[in-house]
């Protein structure tokens, strides 16, 4: 396997790079980050000045919902899906039409109760109609959101998560991720769940349909090893840009068990700004 290539400060490397992967022609943003929907997500672009639409924009929760709206198909009565999750998965269930139960909603923010026991355990406090459980990151994750979930895995409901980072970058260090909201889940049924974000290529084959992506002339760019980069090199991508402003760093791709290694690297993404200016 070849060495990565180490783009920050070297003007020729960038330029080659850029001649390379088109990259001012098309830009897709896509996101393992499900607490946001895509509309949401253009709001925030505009707000920081990145010019951007909605269409570009792929996230874990609007591939989820097209996941099982279009692939799944679940049919009425049995169709809700029960989000353990933020607004970002609602919003995108509710434009694929899909019902779903739990998420934001407050009966579920609150302190597990006697009655709980018994209405879960007897299925008097479930919606017969749950055929999934969507798990995605949670900030008021509780006992009694994993008590429901875990009961409605038990009943046969398919276990899916938006994507499984184990840890959420913020504010230049690590809290819980997505994947430590479905890991309570997976540990009591012995069962991952099926994730619908990066790695998945599920993901990746929508992108292509949706831009008729060439493959070869589209670079995946990234800070995290087991999602991003892994998603390139997975989807065949003619390169994969690591930037070193998130969860991985130049010792991990180094490492003999590495999950992945970029083809290029460089310090942060806005390095690439010192070429054909
Ligand atoms: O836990 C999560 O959901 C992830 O850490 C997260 O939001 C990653 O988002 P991305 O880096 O793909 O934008």
């Amino acid at each position: 396997m070849s060495e990565p290539k180490y783009l920050t400060g070297d003007i020729a490397a960038i330029n080659e790079f850029i001649d390379r992967f088109d990259v001012c022609k098309k830009i897709v943003f896509v996101t393992n980050n499900s607490t946001k929907s895509r509309d949401q997500y253009l709001q925030k672009f505009t707000k920081l000045g990145i010019p951007s639409n909605t269409e570009e924009i792929f996230g874990s929760a609007y591939s989820s919902a097209i996941y099982i709206s279009r692939i799944l198909k679940l049919q009425p009565p049995k169709n809700k899906v029960f989000v353990i999750g933020e607004a970002g998965i609602e919003n995108e269930l509710r434009s694929e039409g899909i019902p779903f139960i739990g998420g934001t909603d407050p009966a579920f923010r609150r302190d597990f109760t006697p009655e709980d026991w018994q209405g879960i355990a007897d299925g008097s406090h479930l919606d017969p109609d749950v055929a999934a459980v969507l798990v995605g990151l949670d900030f008021h994750i509780n006992y009694l959101k994993l008590a429901h979930a875990h009961q409605y895995l038990r009943r046969g409901a398919l276990f899916l998560a938006t994507n499984v980072d184990s840890t959420f970058p913020m504010n230049h260090n690590f809290f819980p991720g997505a994947g430590s909201m479905s890991a309570p889940l997976a540990f009591m049924i012995g069962q991952q769940p099926l994730a619908l974000g990066k790695p998945s290529q599920a993901m990746l084959d929508a992108v292509e349909g949706k831009f008729q992506l060439d493959r070869a002339r589209t670079c995946m760019v990234g800070d995290r090893l087991n999602t991003d980069i892994k998603f390139g090199i997975e989807g065949r991508l003619g390169g994969t840009l690591a930037v070193l402003t998130g969860v991985n760093k130049k010792e991990d791709w180094e490492k003999a068990d590495a999950v992945a290694v970029p083809a290029y690297y460089a310090d942060k993404l806005s390095d690439l700004l010192a070429a054909k200016q």
